[in-house]
């Protein structure tokens, strides 16, 4: 964690929808006047498509399994420097991983490939991560650690998996059997690498569909926003001004304590209201620091 140079992470799985996320970001950022530096958790895997299909092979012919949870096939080591050098110093380095063709072409490159590595802006207010593992700890590496504010976008998993399935099989050019097999490889690095970053994050928000997913292998179509509810989950987060959220979002309501349950609707707005204050106080601690530093260097 670092005052100075503060770091905003979404984390969850693949369809998840931390880019979906991104709209609501950019508004507060733009709002406030923020400039955000931002980076993409894909960009962390470490290898292209075909490189990770040559992984997958040689991972079945061992009779072991490789995914794109796992710290196999990303690189943690990268991502933990990132946020350590934004973090004492404001600076670093990012890079793409280009999914599809309209993603690729501007590049001149193919989909499944990186962008070369190139600095973030040098002026960025903060560090602002979507992706996989913004809040990952393994043995060697502990990237939670440096970040100001976690939040967990988990969706219910029948949920996660129709997201994953249909923009993977319209967006990304994949098949069917692919994403269902890239699932059902990836589960015991979902339980490792994945789900234990939900008991470290600041907020949750669970979209929890209110039509039937029970098949979500068969599903043709994403629930949409109105046909589900969000459950927003808070952790040892003080003076939550629940009431205040109650007034203003129409047909919220609380289901425990800390748990604020809000129309699939409402997300954005939920989103802007909740985040907005907290974005505000890290911008505030962020001056305060860098006035501390001048005054400091100038007396030094
Ligand atoms: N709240 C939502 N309501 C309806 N559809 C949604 C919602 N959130 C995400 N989706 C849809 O789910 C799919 C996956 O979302 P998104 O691409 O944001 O996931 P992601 O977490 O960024 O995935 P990845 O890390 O694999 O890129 C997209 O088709 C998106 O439109
Ligand atoms: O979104 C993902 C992880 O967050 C994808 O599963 C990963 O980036 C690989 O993408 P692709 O299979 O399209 O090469």
């Amino acid at each position: 964690m670092s005052e100075r140079n503060p770091i905003i992470a979404v984390t969850g799985s693949s369809g998840a929808g931390t880019s979906t996320t991104l709209d609501a970001f950019e508004h507060i950022f733009r709002s406030l006047g923020i400039n955000a530096a931002m980076v993409e958790g894909d960009s962390f895997h470490r290898f292209t498509r075909p490189e990770m299909d040559l992984e997958k092979r040689k991972a079945k012919a061992e009779g072991s399994k490789v995914s794109y949870f796992g710290d196999v096939a990303n690189d943690f080591d990268a991502l933990e420097s990132l946020f350590t050098d934004f973090g004492e110093k404001g600076v670093g380095t990012m890079r793409r991983y280009l999914h599809t063709f309209d993603e690729a072409v501007p590049y001149n490159q193919m989909p499944g490939t990186f962008t070369p590595w190139e600095p973030l802006g040098s002026d960025s207010d903060l560090l602002f991560y979507e992706g996989l593992h913004g809040g990952v700890v393994t043995e060697k590496n502990d990237v939670a650690r440096h970040v100001d504010l976690l939040i967990g976008m988990v969706p219910i998993v029948n949920l996660e998996w129709i997201q994953k399935i249909i923009r993977d099989t319209n967006s990304r050019g994949h098949s069917r059997e692919a994403v269902t097999e890239s699932i059902v490889r990836s589960m015991d690095d979902y339980f490792s690498f994945i789900t234990p970053q939900f008991s470290r994050t600041h907020i949750n928000f669970q979209r929890v569909p209110t039509v039937d997913t029970s098949n979500p292998f068969s599903a043709k179509a994403i629930p949409t926003q109105d046909e589900s509810f969000v459950v927003i989950r808070f952790r040892e987060m003080k003076n939550v001004d629940f009431p205040f959220y109650l007034r203003m979002i129409d047909g919220s309501f609380m289901s425990r304590v800390n748990t604020l349950v809000v129309p699939g609707g409402k997300m954005g707005f939920a989103m802007e209201l909740i985040l907005k204050p907290l974005i505000v106080d890290i911008m505030e601690k962020k001056k305060a620091a860098s006035q501390q530093m001048d005054w400091m260097q100038t007396y030094d």
